[in-house]
């Protein structure tokens, strides 16, 4: 069953001193129980389509098109995005926590967030420990759908593996029934993890794939063939 659906999503920004279509006529399906992955060249419009579904489009930004979407968490690139400096993580991490009856000390554990760091501010953690933070924070918040941009580029390989299973977890033990929507570069990861059912690819805004993950990995599509050798060197 679907839980969250986009239709021709268009978006544009707009600076001023800049203007350009960055998502073009996207339609997406994110079905219950499942992890979805995202990928595309840098610039493609992976985040600019996430935030568009996460409702956290930057003011520069206006979107159009049809948008289904129940609860949403969307932890960023950089986790600090995720949290306020005037208050502890602790602090921020049990305000989402609370409301919903939430486990704090089992979504730091699956994010690998080490919870003698609680009480520190987000300026006084290192650039990983505040990503898996701010995944803990995505956990906690227990939403419907799920989106996670890049959640491995800070980790080593085998720290990288843990999140990736904890992310195949989300939908299938920790919200059984939510969808989760990861953009990655890192699609030698993604695809040993075993964990994504499904690969959606853009190139320059618009949706070039959407298949099962096979599918889309054995796609002998010059374009999609290439982007994905380069990354998985063959
Ligand atoms: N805040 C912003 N205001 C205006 N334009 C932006 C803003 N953020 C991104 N863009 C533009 O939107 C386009 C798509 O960017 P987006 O961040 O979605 O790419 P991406 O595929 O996530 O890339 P990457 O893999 O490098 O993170 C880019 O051309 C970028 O310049």
């Amino acid at each position: 069953m679907s839980v969250a659906r986009m239709k021709d999503l268009t978006v544009r920004v707009d600076t001023g001193r800049w203007s350009a279509t960055v998502v073009d006529g996207a339609r997406l399906d994110l079905a219950g129980g499942s992890v979805t992955a995202l990928l595309g060249d840098s610039g493609s419009g992976k985040s600019m389509l996430a935030r568009a579904l996460a409702g956290t489009l930057p003011a520069t930004a206006e979107a159009s098109g049809t948008l289904e979407v129940p609860s949403v968490a969307y932890v960023p690139q950089s986790g600090a995005d995720a949290f306020s400096s005037s208050h502890t993580v602790g602090e921020q991490l049990r305000e989402i926590a609370e409301p919903r009856g939430t486990d704090l000390a089992a979504a730091c554990d699956r994010a690998l967030y080490p919870a003698d760091r609680l009480d520190l501010y987000v300026e006084q953690h290192s650039g990983g420990e505040i990503d898996r933070a701010a995944l803990a924070a995505g956990f906690l918040a227990a939403p419907e759908l799920l989106i996670v941009d890049e959640p491995s580029s800070s980790v080593d390989d085998g720290l990288a593996e843990v999140l990736w299973s904890a992310l195949g977890a989300y939908p299938r033990e920790m919200v059984p029934g939510a969808a989760v929507l990861v953009i990655t570069s890192d699609i030698g990861l993604m695809s040993h993890s075993g964990i994504v059912d499904s690969v959606v690819m853009l190139r320059d805004g618009r949706v070039i794939a959407d298949d099962e993950a096979a599918a889309v990995l054995g796609s002998d599509d010059p374009y999609i063939s290439r982007f994905l050798g380069a990354y998985l060197g063959r």
